[in-house]
């Protein structure tokens, strides 16, 4: 059986950070693993490790961009265009990974998630080659720091999660940032260090975050507040999205999201029908 997770997320989100900890992390469990990178426009020497299957070797942004007179996210597009058009270069690529687990790094232009039609094709084509195929999306924990830009990155993140179509898990990355500052304290809502209760509110959104008690202060612009309204109702009715915090300082907390992945994925139930032993109802009561 062969495995990909697709790591997806906002520019800077910290994906590919976490693919390479990923990777070193399945390693280190005698898993054979491997990058695969997606975006075009990444730099030579950004990896720790050399991405089995790399996009670049087809089609590179500089090169559209020079040759075609593209700027970076409509070269970004003809890349994605010119992949699906040349899907055979990828069978190919993949070809070679038998029993195999993939890490498909992506590029973090979000309209590639909420309203492109590739990476959707390109999932359906990795499960018609009968590839296990699940998607991570990170958030950093700095969009905690606004509740208005957290609930944009919620509903990214859950029309994302809807475009796609895959098991679907959604990671709070760079926790680091926000549980290792107790020197910071006093320094306001910036730094201030956060109650575990206040990181719960997040992870698991809670929307009166942005309509506390139910009503704005009346200063506020009475559409915005309807538009929160709406937001809280919509995040009410369909609580799709909470978050796994990663605090890639911690290898208990690594260790946490790839056990979460692997579930989500069932892997290796083919090869052992049996339960992961190490995860039970409670350690799912646990973490929500
Ligand atoms: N403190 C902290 N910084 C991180 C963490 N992960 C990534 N970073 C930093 O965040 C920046 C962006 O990380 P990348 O892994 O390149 O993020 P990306 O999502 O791949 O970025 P793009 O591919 O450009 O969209 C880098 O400066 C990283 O060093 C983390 O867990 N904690
Ligand atoms: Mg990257």
């Amino acid at each position: 059986m062969r495995y990909a997770v697709l790591v997806t997320g906002p520019a800077g989100a910290g994906k590919s950070t976490f693919s390479t900890s990923f990777m070193t992390h399945l390693r280190m469990s005698k898993r054979s693993a491997n990058i695969v990178n997606l975006d075009p426009a990444a730099t030579g020497d950004a990896f720790e490790y050399e991405p089995a299957i790399d996009i670049r070797e087809l089609i590179s942004l500089e090169d559209v961009m020079n040759e075609m007179g593209y700027g970076p996210n409509g070269g970004l597009v003809y890349c994605f265009e010119y992949l699906l058009q040349h899907i055979d270069w990828l069978d190919e690529e993949l070809g070679g990974f038998d029993d195999d687990y993939l890490i498909i790094d992506c590029p973090g232009q979000i309209e590639l998630y909420t309203h492109h039609p590739f990476l959707p094709s390109l999932v359906r084509h990795l499960t018609r080659m009968g590839i296990r195929t699940c998607g991570v999306y990170l958030l950093e924990s700095q969009f905690m720091e606004d509740k208005y830009k957290f609930f944009s990155g919620v509903l990214t993140a859950m029309s994302a999660m809807v475009n796609l179509e895959v098991p679907w898990i959604n990671i709070m990355s760079k926790m680091d940032l926000i549980t290792s500052n107790p020197d910071n304290s006093s320094g306001g809502p910036r730094n201030g260090r956060r109650t575990r209760k206040d990181i719960a509110r997040y992870l698991d959104p809670d929307p009166l975050l942005i309509v506390p008690l139910g009503r704005e202060s009346p200063n506020t612009n009475p559409r915005f507040h309807a538009l929160n309204q709406a937001i809280v109702q919509l995040i009410e009715d369909h609580p799709l999205v909470s978050f796994l915090p990663l605090d890639l300082t911690s290898p208990d907390s690594l260790e946490t999201v790839v056990s979460h992945i692997d579930f989500t994925m069932q892997y290796g139930e083919d090869e052992e029908p049996k339960e992961p032993h190490d995860m039970d109802e409670g350690d799912f009561a646990d973490m929500e």
